[in-house]
């Protein structure tokens, strides 16, 4: 007997293996990199790479990597159209040391066309702030700026996160991400047990109209917290720190082809 033809567009069946919708109609994923070799990375991107839209390389890996194997990266990156970026950790590192121009010319040179702008660990006054990105901005970059603190127990406040976005887009920047680190526990939006402060989420959404909140990339790296953030803001919701690992999961979320979020 000859199998029985299954028409298989009902469930979200995607023969071409590309996002079956406009780039702003999904929700952005960026994926946290820690230091995945050649042939990892470009499985990733052969599996899962027209799912995904940044890969950050971790805090200071990226002067890690030999030029070559750098250059390889951002090749493959490139070629599966995923912008490819270093840590904000590493901005923050050449803004300590004094050698932010050196830092621009070191990404130029190897190719990097994204930067992060970020004030996780330092102190960033915000004058200093917006001029960074002006100057990343003028210097040819696409700059991701994000707000927030990396030390334990640190948050941030809606009045903070909304005078960031908005001075942050104006200054050029093209997203502000909001800290939440590679662990997700008590830091930015999440308690000791990486619970999500729905109570902040609420007031996000009274404060900062959609048409601005769309510029949010909310740092996500455990499941519940995925989920928690698809089940508030919805399935196109902005997503970074999502583990290498969990990128075709974070898309059955998001499609709503898990239990988790099956009535999505
Ligand atoms: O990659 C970085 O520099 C850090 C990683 S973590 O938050 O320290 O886990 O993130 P970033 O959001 O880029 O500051």
């Amino acid at each position: 007997m000859k199998n029985p033809q299954i028409n298989l567009n009902p469930l979200l069946f995607n023969p071409s293996g590309e996002r079956d919708c406009k780039l702003e109609e999904h929700g952005i994923t960026m994926l946290i990199d820690t230091g995945n070799g050649l042939a990892l990375f470009d499985d990733l991107l052969q599996l899962a790479g027209q799912y995904v839209d940044f890969i950050k390389l971790g805090f200071g890996t990226t002067v890690l990597y030999s030029k070559e194997l750098l250059e390889k990266k951002l090749q493959l990156a490139k070629k599966a159209n995923v912008k490819l970026y270093p840590g904000g950790t590493l901005f923050e590192i050449a803004l300590h040391k004094g050698v932010v121009k050196e830092y621009f010319d070191f990404l130029q040179n190897v190719g990097f066309d994204y930067i992060e702008i970020s004030e996780g660990t330092i102190d960033l006054p915000f004058r200093r702030r917006q001029m960074m990105i002006k100057e990343a901005v003028a210097n040819g970059f696409t700059v991701i700026s994000e707000c927030g603190k990396k030390e334990e127990g640190s948050s941030c406040e809606v009045k903070d996160l909304e005078r960031m976005l908005y001075s942050d887009l104006e200054c050029g920047a093209s997203y502000v991400i909001v800290e939440g680190r590679e662990s997700g526990e008590n830091v930015g939006i999440y308690n000791n047990k990486g619970n999500i402060d729905i109570d902040f989420l609420e007031e996000v959404k009274e404060t900062i109209p959609n048409d601005m909140r769309r510029f949010l990339i909310w740092e996500a790296p455990q499941k519940k917290q995925q989920i928690g953030l698809i089940h508030f803001w919805g399935r196109n919701v902005n997503m970074g720190n999502i583990q290498c690992k969990d990128a075709f999961s974070l898309e059955c979320l998001r499609r709503g082809l898990r239990f988790d979020t099956f009535s999505e």
